[in-house]
């Protein structure tokens, strides 16, 4: 009987000093948009996210005020346009999905002449107040914000790519449910690795790595490939002229912000396709590459090997590596 009590408050004193160690500040910057809100209402629910900082140039205090009740311990604070560097104070990880959406017709690439400017300007204030902190860029192109945000970092001398992470989630729960779809399955048995980049030909599922999608060949299988590449088309056709994946982003975002604060807090084995500062094709001129990464308390633990490829898969790689190349030098030469 002692013993089994001894062993309780033991187990109590453990998770009383995990939980004190996981005392984690987030930031959601561009919190009053159409991806912000619901992220931030989804952040609100993660237990492992103690404060919540919601910034936007607009409509961030109303977002904070109404989400700052929904019954969960986090504290939240709304920041105004004038307040960047006070939402920035402590953070420990910021989530940027700050910048325009695209509109019909448009590639993610036609954003960067907005978005280069906003992204690099947030992560300047980043870098000079929370240099620390771990980044999670969703505005597109992610394939050239990120190497955006990694060139103001070195600039300000704090650069440590184990913390600067492009998210591609969405493509992965794409992915993930497009192919259940087919196949009657539960999208938790079809975790498809997505690799490459965030958009049309540099995203690259490797649907012969899961059971369920190993067996799709032909049009079938061109026809998942193509609608994994281009989902996000299908969101931008279907709004209108009225923006892009929002709501599905809200939940990829969630889930990514979820993976890594598990990693931070000591979790080991979370895995996770993100676009990050990459070795894997770097005898190729690419220097950032969304693969399988292994999250841990400092960011990237473990960057894994993309695997083995079937014939078709190597195609999409080859297809996707020029344009990737090309993406990721177009937001280095912006910062230069
Ligand atoms: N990585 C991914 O998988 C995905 C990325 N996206 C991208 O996310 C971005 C945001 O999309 P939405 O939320 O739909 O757009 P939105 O227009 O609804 O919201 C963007 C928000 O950013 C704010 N903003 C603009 N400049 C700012 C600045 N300097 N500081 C702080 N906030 C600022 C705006 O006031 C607005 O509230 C777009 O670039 C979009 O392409 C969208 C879906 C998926
Ligand atoms: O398609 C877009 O512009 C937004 C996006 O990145 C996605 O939905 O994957």
């Amino acid at each position: 009987m002692f013993a089994r009590s001894a062993t309780r408050s033991l187990n109590n004193a453990r998770q009383f000093s995990s939980s004190a160690a996981r005392q984690t500040k987030v930031a959601v910057l561009g919190a009053g948009g159409g991806i912000g809100q619901p992220l931030s209402l989804l952040l609100k629910q993660n237990r492992l996210v103690t404060s919540l900082n919601l910034y936007d140039i607009r409509g961030a205090p109303g977002v904070a005020a109404d989400v700052s009740h929904i019954d969960t311990p986090s504290e939240v604070n709304g920041y105004p346009a004038d307040q960047l560097d006070q939402a920035l104070e402590g953070v420990k990880v910021v989530v940027i999905p700050a910048g325009v959406p695209r509109k019909p017709g448009m590639t993610r690439d036609d954003l960067f002449n907005t978005n280069a400017s906003i992204v690099r300007d947030l992560a300047s204030a980043v870098a000079r107040v929370s240099p620390e902190a771990h980044l999670l860029i969703i505005s597109n192109p992610v394939n050239s914000t990120v190497p955006i945000v990694s060139e103001v970092f070195k600039k300000a001398g704090v650069y440590d790519p184990r913390r600067i992470f492009g998210i591609t989630t969405l493509d992965v729960v794409r992915a993930s449910r497009f192919l259940s779809g087919i196949t009657g399955t539960d999208p938790k048995d079809c975790n498809v690795p997505v690799v490459g980049g965030h958009s049309g030909a540099t995203i690259v599922p490797l649907l012969s790595h899961v059971a369920h999608g190993k067996g799709l060949k032909g049009e079938s299988y061109e026809k998942l490939v193509h609608r994994i590449q281009f989902g996000g088309d299908e969101v931008v056709k279907a709004k209108d002229g009225a923006g892009s994946a929002t709501l599905s982003m809200a939940y990829a975002g969630a889930k990514f912000t979820d993976a890594l604060l598990r990693g931070l807090s000591g979790e080991k084995g979370v895995i996770t396709p993100t676009f990050v500062k990459s070795p894997l094709y770097a005898d190729k001129g690419i220097e950032y590459f969304s693969s399988l990464v292994e999250l841990g308390v400092n960011g990237v633990e473990k960057i894994n090997p993309v695997g083995p490829l079937s014939a078709e898969e190597e195609k999409l790689l080859e297809a996707c590596l020029p344009d990737l190349k090309k993406n990721i030098e177009k937001g280095k030469a912006f910062v230069a």
